[in-house]
């Protein structure tokens, strides 16, 4: 696990879409492909904005780009809230992604039926070669959540890779998440973590003793290869090994 830490926001979002076209290219060179499942949330619009800006649009071969979520709310397409609107809105349509290479939570469904049929989807995708995303993008709550791997949900104690309905009490909502297994599995992890906001769940993830129950992101680390935090000042703030 490397932490990248940075002055700015601004800085870390350009070192991460530095970080995607690398391994986007390096997995299209070595295996035709592509495969990155997307974070959802408000942090990564702005990478997936400046992915599609004239600074990074043409470092890729989209075509062979295969886009897939992390999670996903139980909400429309089309609604607000939805992790697939804004990676549509911010990424998808301003590059022209073809929706053949787009592979979305269908929520019409309902929510347990949706992340079964969401694993089946990814299962048939990946057919018989080895099951493991080349990239997953995470951000990471003020609760220390990551996808939609929330403290105190039965998704945690998950020991093979999977995709789960999550019920979210507190805000009487569901989702749908790969989980840590299935996470693990990706060739590269990154945590897109900024703003003094996110200070004590860094800390708490990255320093505190174990306790999944309630630092959730704790249970990720690529086990085939590297898990990448892209961090600015402020949400590294309270990280003690670096004083
Ligand atoms: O669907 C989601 O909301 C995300 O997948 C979620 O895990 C997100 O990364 C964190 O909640 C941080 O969200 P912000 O980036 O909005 O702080």
């Amino acid at each position: 696990m490397n932490l990248n830490i940075f002055n700015t926001a601004d800085e870390v979002l350009m070192a991460l879409a530095d970080y995607f076209v690398k391994i986007a290219d390096a997995s299209i060179s070595a295996r035709g492909k592509f495969t990155v499942a997307l974070s959802g949330g408000s942090s990564p619009k702005k990478l997936y904005e400046l992915l599609a800006s004239t600074s990074y649009a043409d470092q890729v071969d989209w075509t062979k780009v295969y886009f897939f979520f992390g999670d996903e709310r139980n909400v429309p397409q089309t609604h607000k809230d939805s992790n697939y609107l804004m990676a549509k809105t911010a990424l998808f349509d301003p590059l022209l992604i073809s929706p053949a290479n787009i592979f979305a939570v269908d929520t019409t469904f309902e929510p347990a039926d949706a992340a079964a049929r969401y694993w089946d989807m990814i299962a048939t995708f990946f057919d018989e070669d080895e099951l493991s995303f080349d990239l997953v993008l995470l951000g990471l709550g003020d609760n220390s959540h990551t996808a939609s791997l929330f403290p105190h949900t039965p998704v945690l104690h998950d020991t093979t890779p999977g995709v789960k309905e999550v019920w979210l009490e507190d805000q009487q909502v569901w989702r749908i998440t790969l989980n840590a297994p299935l996470i693990n599995d990706a060739r590269y992890i990154a945590f897109l973590v900024y703003g003094e906001g996110k200070a004590i769940a860094v800390h708490h993830v990255l320093e505190d003793d174990e306790d999944i129950e309630e630092y959730p992101a704790q249970l990720i680390d690529s086990i085939v290869g590297e898990t990448e935090w892209f961090l600015d000042e402020p949400a590294a703030a309270n990280l003690q090994e670096l004083e």
